[in-house]
């Protein structure tokens, strides 16, 4: 049986021999399947809870709020990688919003845990398999756009692929195509339609702030970036820089799901040689991503909601 190299297979005594996407179709079945045997129903939406959306298990985060929940925390889960994130809880989180069933990833995986993006996406096939079609993902990140605060959130409406440029995706390798084709398209990868609401939502609900849309890019981290790199960013037409969620969005349109992502700007680029006090911190992510979770997780309720009465059964 091929399993997937580095990951928490200690359920199934396997010894680690797969190398790049070693993550085979059968093996993810399996693990698809242990977690079926765990929930009620089949979730249609998956959000994934960055470090600014509840990773970590606050007191009036969106996975805490789920009716009815049913939580799996990843090291139970065979094949699963484990979250090492200071801060994020590191479980999946299912139950119950806006009257239909979800699961949430309540922390993720980033490549500078040293994780392959393969890996740090194979949740997302995961999700797929146990039923998943619209995947809601959302981020901290740093503004390099200078019109941005700290606590705005960002619809990201293209990204690019900065760690694609030097040849990492998650999506090399042996292609299946029970997964997506060889080569998957991109210029659609934001859904537009969910944009649009997304936007309506956020007027008509009056969410407290502002909202934005624009464009993402992901470092490997785990360092913060140089004046330089920012700058640089910035003339590429950059307008959030973070970790995370490009080879999640990658690996769900590969396989045809449905993505709308948003970006929390925890945290103004320092673009500017003479600024010598303001320093990023992991800590100061948290502390924003804890002030705004309150709005956020209003926010995807009302865009689950949207989902499950417009979009759910008629893609
Ligand atoms: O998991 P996300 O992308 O939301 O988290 C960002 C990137 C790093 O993991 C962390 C830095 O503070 O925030
Ligand atoms: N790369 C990067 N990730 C972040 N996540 C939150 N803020 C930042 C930032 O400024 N840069």
């Amino acid at each position: 049986m091929s399993v997937c190299n580095g990951f928490n297979n200690h359920q199934n005594g396997s010894t680690d021999t797969d190398d790049h996407n070693g993550c085979s179709y059968e093996t993810l079945l399996q693990t698809a399947q242990y977690i079926q045997s765990r929930i009620p129903h089949e979730p249609k939406v998956g959000i994934i809870c960055g470090s600014g959306m509840g990773a970590y298990w606050h007191e009036g985060s969106l996975a805490e709020a789920l009716g009815n929940k049913v939580i799996i925390p990843y090291h139970d889960i065979p094949n699963f990688p484990v979250s090492t994130v200071e801060g994020h809880a590191g479980q999946l989180v299912f139950g119950t919003l806006s009257n239909i069933f979800v699961v949430c990833m309540q922390g993720r995986f980033h490549y500078y845990e040293g994780y392959p993006l393969w890996k740090c996406a194979m949740p997302i096939r995961v999700m797929k398999l146990i039923g998943v079609e619209f995947l809601i993902a959302t981020n901290a990140a740093g503004g390099i756009n200078t019109a941005f605060m700290e606590g705005d959130v960002m619809l990201i409406k293209d990204h690019i692929n900065m760690m694609g440029f030097a040849g990492n995706n998650p999506l090399q390798g042996p292609n299946d195509n029970r997964w997506g084709p060889r080569f998957p398209p991109m210029n659609r990868a934001y859904d537009a339609g969910l944009i649009h609401e997304a936007k309506q939502i956020w007027k008509q609900e009056h969410l407290e702030g502002r909202l934005f849309d624009g464009v993402y890019t992901c470092l490997g981290g785990p360092n913060f970036e140089t004046v330089a790199e920012l700058r640089m960013l910035k003339l590429l037409g950059v307008d959030a820089v973070g970790m995370s969620t490009v080879h999640e969005v990658l690996t769900a349109r590969h396989c045809d799901m449905t993505v709308l992502a948003f970006s929390l700007i925890t945290n103004v680029c320092v673009m500017d040689y003479q600024d010598h006090d303001t320093m990023p911190s992991h800590e100061e992510v948290m502390d924003v991503g804890k002030v705004r979770q309150g709005t956020l997780k209003l926010f995807v309720e009302k865009i689950v909601a949207y989902i499950a009465e417009n979009r759910l059964n008629k893609k």
